[in-house]
């Protein structure tokens, strides 16, 4: 049985469908990158999944759950820990402080600060620095950790590399092979194909709300993927 389980979900922004009859499988211990365009509908899926918002049709399952009727802060004590766009952390507080506000609602399993310091070495030097005087990467790597934090079955991460530079974004990266070996279960949004395909066990391409690649990433081309990206037809 998958984690987790989308079958043939719509989502809606009012009058605007953001998803279409969307199908997803997330194995437990493997990474999948989602990747697409910008509108492609990546964002409405994680939120979807975390419960902030709700299909207007089709079933979500976690565990084999249908978690339809769960509230999204009931979702992180089931295991489902989503870190937005945008690294929102704490500014006023320190690393290790935003790190223990993540084990608020903690769940049993390997995630501890000595763990998310392993895991992000940069940040164990800067444990003592406030949130507003972090680079942009220290950020996110806090964000991760925090939701880390929580001991999650399911990571969920937004955008990583949104906004950092390409050897920051490689820092960031560096960690989901620590974090898939302690059987954290990770679905990773992702604009950069090269890092996707790097990272990712399998990858699942939308194009406007739809489903128009997926397969496990060694077999794929970085040609094949940016050809789905952009709609394009492949060259024969
Ligand atoms: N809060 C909102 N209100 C109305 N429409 C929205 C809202 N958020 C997203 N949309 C629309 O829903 C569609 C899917 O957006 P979504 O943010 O899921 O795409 P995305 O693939 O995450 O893109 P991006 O990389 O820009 O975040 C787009 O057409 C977008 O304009």
């Amino acid at each position: 049985m998958p984690l987790l389980e989308l079958d043939g979900v719509d989502a809606a922004y009012g009058e605007l469908r953001a998803l279409w009859g969307l199908d997803l499988r997330v194995e437990e211990g493997e990474t999948l990158a989602v990747v697409g365009a910008n509108g492609a509908g990546k964002s409405t899926l994680l939120k979807t999944i975390a419960g902030v918002m709700h299909p207007t049709a089709g079933r979500v399952r976690f565990d084999g759950r249908d978690v339809a009727d769960v509230a999204d802060h009931r979702r992180v004590a089931l295991g489902i820990s989503l870190v937005p766009e945008g690294r929102r952390i704490f500014r006023s507080l320190t690393v290790q402080e935003n790190l223990q506000v993540g084990a608020y609602s903690r769940r049993p399993g390997p995630w501890d600060l000595a763990a998310v310091f392993d895991a992000f070495p940069l940040l164990a030097d800067r444990r003592n620095r406030i949130g507003a005087h972090l680079s942009g990467g220290e950020q996110q790597a806090t964000a991760i950790g925090r939701a880390l934090m929580a001991n999650p079955r399911l990571l969920l991460l937004d955008e990583v590399s949104l906004g950092l530079a390409p050897v920051v974004v490689g820092d960031i990266y560096r960690a989901l092979p620590t974090i898939a070996a302690k059987g954290t279960t990770v679905l990773v949004v992702e604009q950069d194909l090269g890092q996707a395909l790097s990272v990712a066990d399998r990858l699942q391409c939308l194009l406007e709300g739809r489903t128009v690649l997926e397969a496990p990433a060694v077999e794929l081309t970085r040609e094949q993927v940016a050809a789905a990206y952009f709609g394009l037809e492949e060259a024969p």
